[in-house]
């Protein structure tokens, strides 16, 4: 377990937020011998059996010891927002009442929708759900292009993903766990079916074990970006065990190297030498224990404490957080800090501007009967969770360890819809027997409720919405921020943007539906009738589909809050280096970094530009 130093407040660099951005970054600079700093709000689960198996990726979300509830607005007409299901009230501290239909009682207070985020060391990659797909070519030669600066080209880029995979073991769900269930079966036949690789229906099992070794990270093949196919779903995990950043992190601690711990640290405030140009020389903390008041355990104690960078401070709170932290700082647009009265370092209009997110819809289907791959299943870590047990007596052989040795997610078709706008993919349609409808209070329980449901849901990439804003909610930064996401035709328009974006989901629909009609192409293998619940067969015309997926789609992905940009930009935050503009010393390494979202899956994405960050900080 990585130790906890409180003594010594004067050091190199430091970094605050131990995510996907921060923590690869912090163990980089640690290990190259300068003496880091990683602040984290959080604390270290180690020994959580919620952080370590995958099949309790949603299980994990709800936790209260790394949970942080996020309240989010798809749309700000508060009326229309209210038509998701997922819509939710407070009816007392972090007692949430979801839906309008038993309406909420009266005085409730409306929040907006749930956006998971995990306030513990490692960030979301330690509560997230464990894929990772690597970006495609054109993410990086766009940040080239708009830059001018080629160490973004793709070319440059791969080597960083060969160092992401020096610490971060990937491996996809073993397919004997999979395909032991006849029913699990016959549905990734029909998706195969779809994509053009159905296995022969008497031959389902051995067909269906090759297909789920196709790799869609796979680097041999060149057309990579743009090749449709059947995958098999990459996963952050070692012999089915989560294993991602916060291991990094412990490893690197544990290994010698100079790198300072700091949890139960929540930093309010950058600070500043003002005698020339801005430079940052440190930061304010309150130090405590689930401080943020999106955290259910938050209401405690704390003391307050600053500490001192001599090179420089680095901010890795995510596409939210950094947002708020900046903004806190005095680096902002000038005219919602000065509502704060908050003295502005650096007028920076686009800080919590074009914020981008994938859009996510199921189709979800109820079974006469159970898939027995769930049986024992209980989800919830209790002595009865006999899927549980069976993974803790199996730790070395991946295909004893069960359904628990899996996100659940069995595989996914990859498509490049008729609305991309280059030749990358621009969906993924993943499949597992889940009910899962997004995110909302509680979902975790839902979703596994009962064992009968099957979804095949869309995430759509490549969106062409960047009208998501972050902006403050008080000058308290244990407050959280005001997130609008602004979806589909109140966000960006021009050119038919939502539309082009909601007809790729319409046809994903179309093509999820069109999976569970081959299904019955294989009614040899013995899977059960099922009905349609979401959206529902009613629900059939392009203009039905997408009135569903306008009022009920989510994301998960925020990121492009704090976007690099060209020098001329006046809404570029950073430049090609990382470092906020109109001040020194002080740079920004995590999901809110890009000017456009990248590829399919983000953390990957992310891993890769905190290696690119510590090379560029190191070597100039
Ligand atoms: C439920 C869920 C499932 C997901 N599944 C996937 C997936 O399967 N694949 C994928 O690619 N992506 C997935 N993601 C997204 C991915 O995990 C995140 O986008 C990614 O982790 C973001 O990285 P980050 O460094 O920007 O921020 P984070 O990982 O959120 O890290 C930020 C850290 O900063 C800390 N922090 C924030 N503010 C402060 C402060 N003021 N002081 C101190 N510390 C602070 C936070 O506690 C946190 O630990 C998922 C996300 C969620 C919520």
């Amino acid at each position: 377990t990585p130790v906890t130093a409180r003594d010594q407040l004067e050091y190199e660099y430091i970094v605050v937020g131990s995510g996907a951005g921060g923590g690869p970054l912090a163990c980089r600079l640690a290990m190259a011998g300068h003496n880091t700093l990683l602040i984290e709000a959080g604390n270290d689960q180690n020994g959580n059996i919620n952080i370590s198996v995958p099949g309790y990726q949603a299980v994990v979300t709800n936790d209260p010891k790394l949970r942080w509830d996020m309240f989010v607005n798809h749309y700000q007409d508060q009326e229309r927002a209210m038509q998701d299901p997922k819509y939710t009230w407070e009816v007392a501290p972090y007692q949430y009442h979801v839906g309008s239909d038993p309406p909420p009682p009266a005085g409730a207070k409306p929040l907006g929708i749930l956006y998971p985020r995990a306030g513990t060391l490692g960030g979301c990659v330690t509560h997230n759900a464990l894929i990772l797909i690597t970006p495609h070519a054109s993410d990086w030669d766009n940040i080239a292009s708009i830059t001018g600066d080629e160490s973004w080209a793709a070319v440059n880029m791969n080597q960083y993903l060969d160092k992401v995979y020096e610490w971060l073991p990937v491996e996809p769900t073993d397919p004997t766990i999979l395909l032991s269930d006849l029913q699990l079966t016959q549905h990734l036949a029909g998706g195969a079916a779809v994509m053009g690789v159905g296995p022969d229906p008497l031959a389902a099992v051995t067909g269906l074990t090759n297909t789920l070794l196709n790799d869609p990270n796979s680097r041999l093949n060149p057309a990579r970006d743009s090749t449709e196919g059947f995958f098999q779903i990459p996963l952050i995990m070692e012999s089915g065990t989560r294993t991602a950043v916060r291991d990094f992190i412990a490893d690197t601690v544990q290994k010698g190297y100079p790198l300072t711990i700091r949890q139960n640290c929540h930093v309010t405030k950058i600070n500043f030498d003002n005698s020339t140009t801005p430079q940052a020389t440190g930061v304010n903390f309150l130090d405590g224990n689930s401080l943020y008041r999106a955290s259910p355990l938050s209401g405690g104690t704390s003391t307050p404490g600053s500490a001192t960078a001599t090179k420089e401070v680095i901010i890795s709170g995510g596409a939210f957080s950094t947002i708020q932290l900046l903004k806190l700082s005095g680096i902002g647009p000038a005219s919602e800090l000065q509502q704060f009265n908050i003295s502005v370092v650096s007028n920076l209009p686009g800080v919590g501007q074009n914020m981008q997110d994938r859009y996510e819809i199921p189709v979800n289907v109820k079974h006469n009967n159970s898939f027995p791959i769930l049986n024992g299943c209980t989800f919830d870590s209790k002595p009865d969770d006999a899927c549980l047990t069976r993974w803790q007596d199996n730790p070395y052989i991946l295909a004893q360890r069960g359904a628990y040795a899996t996100n659940g997610l069995a595989a996914t078709m990859g498509v490049r819809s008729n609305y991309a706008s280059t030749t990358d993919l621009d969906l993924y349609i993943f499949a597992g027997p889940v009910d899962f409808t997004g995110y909302f209070p509680d979902w975790n329980d839902a979703a596994v409720a009962d064992h009968q449901h099957f979804s095949w849901y869309t995430l759509k990439a490549h969106t062409r919405n960047q009208a998501g804003t972050v902006e403050l909610r008080s000058a308290d930064p244990l407050d959280t921020p005001v997130i609008n996401f602004n979806y589909f035709d109140t966000g960006t328009t021009a050119g038919g943007a939502d539309e082009l974006d909601l007809l790729a989901m319409v046809q994903a629909v179309n093509m999820s539906r069109e999976a569970l009609r081959r299904y019955y192409d294989y009614d040899v293998l013995g899977g059960t009738a099922f009905v349609e619940v979401e959206p529902g067969e009613e629900v059939q015309s392009t203009e039905e589909v997408g009135e569903y997926i306008k009022q009920r789609a989510w994301g998960h992905h925020a990121s492009c809050t704090a976007a690099i940009g060209a020098d001329d930009d006046p809404n570029a935050v950073l430049d090609s280096q990382f470092r906020v503009r109109g001040v020194q010393n002080l740079r920004v390494v995590d999901a809110s970094v890009f000017p456009r979202i990248p590829g399919i899956f983000i953390q990957a994405p992310i891993f890769m530009i905190s290696e690119k960050a510590a090379d560029v900080i190191l070597n100039g």
